[in-house]
């Protein structure tokens, strides 16, 4: 408990990025880290260096297990290190045990992007995805989603990232950030959250179904 009798603050000291392939973690994570003068790992570009190849080539090769627990590595080692703003890939959340493994201090934020959004987005890409080609991207994106919709609900706070700038997303987030690092208690800033209680123990909330 802090002086006041209230319990002290939950700092936050990383934010972690979840949302689909092309919701701009990426894009969103480095404008966020530059604003808040915190460090950024894309958790993609980190895997290739160390890799020395790319994410197609090693889920081609390794298959995706592999490339999930490299995944996971990254999650550990980051852990370790406040004032951090993580971008991992949009499959990162199918193990979502990692956000118990970013502890508390971490902000979790869900990039809410359309389906038809989304669609336009990986044309539009240059970036060799292992997904990209696809000859039904819209029932590739819906079957995707359908599992993975209900992990990302498990954000704290739940941003809508289309028809508005990457700037403007991370401006949001930056508010968010500082303005709880402030207050003695997190309470919840944007209208848009994820529909569940956010004071809510992260094990209850990952059973949407139970
Ligand atoms: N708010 C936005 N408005 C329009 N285009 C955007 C926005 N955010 C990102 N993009 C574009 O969408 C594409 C994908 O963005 P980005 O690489 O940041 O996505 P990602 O979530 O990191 O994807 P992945 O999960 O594959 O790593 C890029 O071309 C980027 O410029
Ligand atoms: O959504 C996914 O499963 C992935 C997204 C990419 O960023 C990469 O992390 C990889 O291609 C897997
Ligand atoms: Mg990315």
């Amino acid at each position: 408990m802090s002086e006041t009798g209230l319990p002290p603050a939950l700092v936050i000291e990383r934010v972690v990025l979840l949302g689909y392939m092309t919701s701009g973690k990426s894009t969103v994570g480095q404008a966020l880290a530059r604003r808040l003068e915190w460090g950024f790992l894309d958790f993609d570009v980190e895997i290739e260096q160390r890799e020395g190849r790319t994410v197609k080539e090693i889920i081609a090769t390794d298959g995706e297990d592999v490339f999930r627990r490299m995944e996971a590595a990254l999650t550990d080692e980051a852990a370790a290190r406040p004032g951090l703003v993580l971008a991992p890939g949009g499959g990162w959340i199918l193990r979502p045990e990692q956000l118990d493994v970013l502890g508390a201090t971490t902000l979790s934020a869900w990039l809410r992007v359309s389906v038809d959004e989304t669609v336009r987005r990986l044309r539009a890409d240059t970036i060799d995805r292992p997904f990209r080609g696809h000859p039904d991207p819209r029932a590739m994106i819906a079957r995707m989603l359908a599992e993975r919709d209900p992990l990302y609900r498990l954000a704290d706070v739940s941003i809508p990232a289309e028809g508005r700038t990457p700037e403007a997303i991370a401006f949001e987030l930056e508010t968010i950030i500082r303005t709880r690092r402030e207050v003695l208690i997190p309470f919840p800033l944007v209208d848009e959250r994820a529909p569940h209680d956010p004071n809510e123990p992260r094990e209850r909330r990952r059973s949407p179904s139970a």
